[in-house]
């Protein structure tokens, strides 16, 4: 009998749980994609040529989400970001499986519960209904340029694009930080250690075809100052407006959506929402989206009337807990929450 011979696939370059072949509910042809409403969503966009504070306050105080259009990054730049980005997915499955304990750019399947410095969270073996159909790299902006040597062309690509795109997204978080923190009335000696881009992480994902009837991403609120994301035209993000109404918000081209964190609700006294998003799973069409998160400085302490002082470090540390006991982030600011303040 001759060897049996391996056809490399496209598929090679998923992870091999969520490859098709290994999902015999995997039928990716059976019904045309349904198509995307036309109107426009009700998202708030801000202006980043012309800022408008009270604008900004609004969108804070109302929805924790918004648009930034005229952010100054270049369409060939985002484009590029997002090839590049496709690119790196496209690699054999083991060359970005090598990248897992790579600090500066790791690599990540199946979970988005990883420890600060991008590995997983273990906790046993993840039954397929938790497993999220999804692939990432975690990237630490200050270690990019300087501790990552990668030999690949095609990684070595991304990383330089990433460090670019990141360079960007510091410029964009301080000024629209500087924006909210006036409106709140911070005091200016605290701006630096309350937005600290020195801390700042990317997320890449690749949302592979997904078979199962599960959330890309479950609802979750971030545990960052600010969130900024873009996203190619396939959608599926979603964020909740008030208690439970969810809102899809539509892809547009070279715009950016910048999202509140936990710890900026925390600054403001709770009177600026950290939004709950999720991401759709899609049965027809993989999706890409890079996400950049900025924080506090790990030891500045953040003082607010609804909560116990508390530090990023000391926030991060009650989320790894929840991450290692239940596999996802569950009390959040509520770890700090002053009695007088709870409902
Ligand atoms: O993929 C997205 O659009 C959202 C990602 C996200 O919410 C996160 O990583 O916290
Ligand atoms: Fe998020």
């Amino acid at each position: 009998m001759s060897p049996s011979i391996h056809t490399p696939s496209y598929y090679d370059s998923y992870p091999p749980l969520l490859r098709p072949n290994n999902n015999p509910i995997h039928d990716l042809n059976q019904d045309p994609n349904p198509l995307p409403d036309p109107n426009p969503d009700p998202i708030p966009v801000i202006d980043f040529q012309n800022i408008d504070n009270d604008a900004i306050s609004e969108a804070c105080r109302n929805w924790g989400v918004f648009r930034l259009a005229n952010h100054g990054i270049p369409d060939a730049l985002l484009n590029q970001l997002h090839g590049r980005a496709e690119e790196a997915f496209s690699l054999p499955f083991d060359s970005k499986h090598a990248l897992k304990s790579c600090t500066a750019m790791a690599y990540f399947w199946g979970t988005p519960a990883l420890t600060p410095t991008g590995e997983t969270v273990e906790r046993g073996p993840t039954p397929p209904a938790d497993m999220k159909w999804f692939e990432g790299f975690n990237v630490l902006l200050n270690q990019l340029a300087q501790q990552l040597q990668v030999e690949d062309p095609v990684l070595d690509n991304f990383r330089l694009v990433l460090d670019e795109y990141g360079r960007h997204q510091s410029r964009l978080a301080t000024t629209i930080f500087k924006a909210m923190a006036e409106n709140l009335n911070l005091d200016q000696n605290l701006y630096e250690s309350y937005l600290s881009p020195s801390t700042a992480s990317m997320r890449i994902y690749r949302y592979l075809k997904c078979p199962l009837p599960v959330w890309g991403l479950n609802a979750h609120t971030d545990s960052t100052v600010l969130t900024v994301l873009t996203h190619d035209e396939v959608g599926g993000f979603q964020v909740c407006k008030g208690d439970d109404e969810w809102i899809d918000v539509k892809p547009i081209p070279n715009t950016l959506v910048l999202i509140l964190g936990d710890l900026i609700q925390a600054m403001s006294d709770d009177k600026y929402k950290s939004v709950k998003h999720r991401v759709k799973a899609n049965k027809y069409k993989e999706r890409i989206s890079v996400g950049y998160f900025v924080f506090s400085a790990v030891d500045a302490v953040i003082q607010s009337s609804m909560y116990k002082p508390f530090t990023y470090a000391d926030f991060r540390a009650g989320v790894q807990q929840d991450l290692k006991t239940l596999g996802y982030k569950k009390v959040g600011l509520g770890h700090f929450k002053l009695p007088h303040a709870s409902p």
